[in-house]
């Protein structure tokens, strides 16, 4: 699955939110977006998984213009895991994942033995399954979380959008998640707000300031210490580790560095 962006502007409440973004996902590949709280990666992942309609450019999936899939059809092409998820109906968990099934099924289409095995072997990736009858809203953040996952797995796509997917999850969690989504081998795009973690799992890095693509790069080339300070105005140092993993630790005013 290969996604492409082209020349995307936004604009809300009357502020140019997106002020012209060129982006290329290769199939397979593993994108984070990092960037300043207000940068507009959520913005842009909304114009991807076609909650909000850029005002002008064109994104293209696998080399079809995103405007022209059916509703239904992009949604068997991504499956979205965001960090706010409120139902005004008390659903169980089984029915949260089972949504995800929905593209896959026509109209009043009822769920099939093939739909629940789905849902079980989701739910057991993300060591969930015995809160499958628990009512979604009673749930803690971080398990609400996995639940949300377990629904995009089951959407069965090449590719994933994660929205600061890792929000409410401890540490533990977070890896899972991420090495869940990185098993899959799909197309990954997701905003991350943690840069050791965004090195660990990205093949490439966006980064974003002000509605605008400021650095695109692996880890290595984009989080630098001088970029760190420019992108967020944060005095940090850089290193790579025994394990040859990128190491950020940052520097708070009562520290010297
Ligand atoms: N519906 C809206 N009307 C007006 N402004 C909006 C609207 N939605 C978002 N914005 C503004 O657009 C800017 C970008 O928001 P966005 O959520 O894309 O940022 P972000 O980089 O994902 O931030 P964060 O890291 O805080 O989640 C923000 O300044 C936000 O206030």
């Amino acid at each position: 699955m290969k996604l492409t962006a082209s020349d995307i502007h936004v604009e809300l409440g009357g502020n140019e939110i997106l002020k012209g973004i060129d982006a290329a996902i290769k199939e397979k590949e593993f994108v984070g977006i990092i960037g300043p709280n207000g940068s507009g990666k959520s913005t842009l992942l909304k114009c991807i998984y076609r909650v909000l309609k850029p005002d002008t450019g064109v994104i293209m999936l696998d080399g079809k213009p995103l405007n022209e899939y059916k509703v239904k059809d992009s949604a068997k092409a991504l499956a979205v895991v965001s960090q706010h998820n409120y139902y005004n109906f008390e659903f169980s968990v089984q029915e949260i994942v089972m949504m995800g099934r929905a593209p896959h099924k026509k109209t009043m289409e009822r769920d099939n033995a093939e739909d629940y095995k789905i849902v079980e072997e989701c739910l057991e990736k993300v060591g969930m399954l015995p809160y499958r009858h628990r009512v979604f809203s009673s749930l803690s953040g971080g398990e609400q979380q996995r639940i949300i996952l377990a629904r995009a797995l089951a959407q069965k796509t090449d590719c994933l959008i994660l929205d600061e997917p890792t929000n409410h999850l401890d540490i533990k969690y977070q890896l899972q998640l991420l090495d869940i989504v990185k098993s899959l081998g799909v197309t990954v795009i997701g905003a991350l707000h943690d840069l050791n973690i965004a090195a660990a799992y990205c093949d490439r890095i966006y980064a974003m300031k002000n509605g605008r693509l400021v650095a695109c790069g692996t880890p290595e080339e984009v989080i630098t210490e001088d970029f760190i300070h420019m992108l967020y105005e944060v005095d940090a140092t850089v290193k790579k580790d025994e394990y040859g993993m990128l190491n950020v630790t940052y520097h708070p005013l009562h520290v010297k560095k």
